[in-house]
């Protein structure tokens, strides 16, 4: 029978060797547990155990991902546009895919993250993961931005982070935002000059220099629109009190060249509204329409010029342009819709602006109050307006032909185009203002000898008539 003498004496000298080793590790153990504990204080170490438990003990997060659409329903998704312009903002040193692009006329390079790129972000310590994907759907493929962090932030990621990013790309609009001048793409039929519109809207970067400082308006009117504006961005509140859509209709209304497209320009550069540019005439139904102003964003113009040219919109107790049924599509009403009609409400910070140089052709129902909040006549030039021009052209606030200019003004009607064709003529103050008084002369004759023609014909044809009428009277 085996004794433990003979066990012992049968274990390998490697056990031997084992035992021996692990004996030394613990003592080793037990001395640095004893320094830790004497030479770190109890805070310390609670802190550091729970920050190793959180990263390498803790299970993997359970994950929720957001995915943001371009578009949401019919409509632009805002808060996509919002996630673009903030994440550029955060694009990490290390990114390893951006675009990068130009717009004509712009001298920055446009630089932003690519589709697949990673853009790390963190709130209130909360780590978010943001990656620029694509879906597709039956319209082809579509840009998504998507989200990720861990689940139980998800109220705070809603309620506070998301609001945070359109506050932050709100603020960067007002100082860096590039507008947009949107039209209707359209691809031209073959032969002749005539376009199929798409639905969908191009844009250019809208680079018109008019201000209000640089428009030659009564200086009244110019403040009473400025103060307009002005009270309508700060109106959240009020409208939302009274019950009405926020939005505002404007009516440019003058002759050629007064400065009605300049106005529109001027008004969004001082709101830094993008303009969504339409053409009536371009549009078939009133389905259409309604779907054209549901994918414009907030914060914008959209411009209908020319409105007289519509046949639509004009008076219709004038035969000439009686509406037809079984032709048109697009109709008065669907036109009144998109202006005050519960289609109108959708999006905020909306002004709609129309401009004709024939207000008496309107039909009545498209200038009533509530559809033209404002109605804006942009008159032929008055001494007010000359004098911005001839500051912002030429330089001078006073000259000796400033008086016969004012007094030429009054008795002849000028546009203020043709004021600043005039100026930009010459670089030298006398030369220019001299030329603008030849100019002015020139057509003060040429208008007094139009209205002695025209005088001259109605003389001739009253003559006429009474001549015919004493025919007539002799035949019976
Ligand atoms: N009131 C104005 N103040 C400053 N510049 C003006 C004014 N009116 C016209 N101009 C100058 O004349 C040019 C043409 O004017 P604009 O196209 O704005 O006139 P409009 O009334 O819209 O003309 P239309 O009815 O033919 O479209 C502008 O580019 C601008 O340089």
């Amino acid at each position: 029978m085996e004794t433990m003498g003979d066990f012992f004496s049968g274990m390998p000298a490697v056990a031997t060797r084992l035992f021996s080793f692990y004996a030394s590790l613990q003592a080793f153990i037990v001395l640095i547990r004893t320094m830790i504990n004497e030479l770190i204080p109890d805070q310390t170490r609670t802190y550091v155990l729970s920050k190793l438990q959180t990263y390498w003990f803790a299970p993997p997060f359970s994950q929720l991902t957001l995915l943001i659409e371009e578009d949401h329903g019919m409509t632009p998704n805002e808060i996509y546009y919002a996630i673009q312009a903030y994440l550029d903002t955060k694009i990490p040193p290390s990114a390893e895919r951006l675009k990068v692009g130009k717009t004509p006329g712009d001298n920055n390079l446009n630089v932003t993250i690519a589709k697949g790129q990673e853009v790390p972000d963190s709130f209130q310590n909360i780590r978010l993961k943001w990656v620029l994907g694509t879906k597709r759907d039956y319209n082809g493929f579509d840009s998504t931005f998507e989200l990720s962090f861990d689940k139980k932030y998800k109220e705070i990621v809603l309620q506070s982070y998301l609001p945070h990013i359109i506050a932050r790309a709100n603020d960067l609009k007002v100082t860096d935002k590039v507008l947009k001048l949107y039209s209707r793409s359209h691809t031209q039929r073959g032969g002749d000059d005539s376009y199929d519109y798409t639905g969908d809207w191009g844009f250019t970067t809208l680079k018109h220099p008019a201000t209000f400082d640089t428009m030659a308006m009564d200086p009244e009117l110019k403040k009473a629109m400025i103060d307009d504006l002005n009270r309508f961005v700060a109106r959240k509140e009020y409208y939302k009190r009274v019950g009405k859509p926020w939005k505002r209709g404007y009516l440019l209304y003058g002759p050629p060249g007064t400065g009605k497209s300049s106005l529109i320009a001027a008004m969004a550069n001082y709101l830094k509204f993008d303009i969504y540019h339409l053409e009536l005439n371009s549009i078939r139904s009133d389905n259409e329409l309604k779907q054209i102003l549901v994918s414009t964003t907030s914060k914008s113009m959209i411009v209908i010029e020319d409105i007289d040219c519509n046949a639509e919109t004009r008076d219709r107790g004038d035969s000439l342009y009686q509406y037809e049924p079984t032709i048109a599509k697009l109709t008065l009403s669907g036109i009144l819709n998109f202006t005050d009609g519960l289609w109108s409400s959708c999006g905020e910070q909306r002004i709609i602006v129309f401009t004709t140089n024939h207000k008496d052709l309107l039909d009545p129902a498209l200038l009533r109050p509530g559809r033209m909040d404002m109605q804006i006549y942009m008159s032929y030039c008055t001494y007010d307006g000359f004098k911005t021009l001839a500051s912002n052209y030429l330089g001078v606030t006073d000259h000796p032909l400033f008086g016969e200019i004012e007094t030429l003004l009054k008795n002849t009607e000028v546009t203020p185009a043709e004021i600043g064709e005039e100026f930009m003529r010459s670089d030298d103050a006398d030369v220019a203002l001299g030329g603008l008084v030849e100019f002015i002369n020139r057509k003060k004759i040429g208008g007094d000898r139009m209205e002695m023609e025209r005088a001259t014909k109605v003389d001739e044809g009253r003559e006429n008539d009474d001549e015919s009428e004493g025919i007539g009277v002799a035949s019976t």
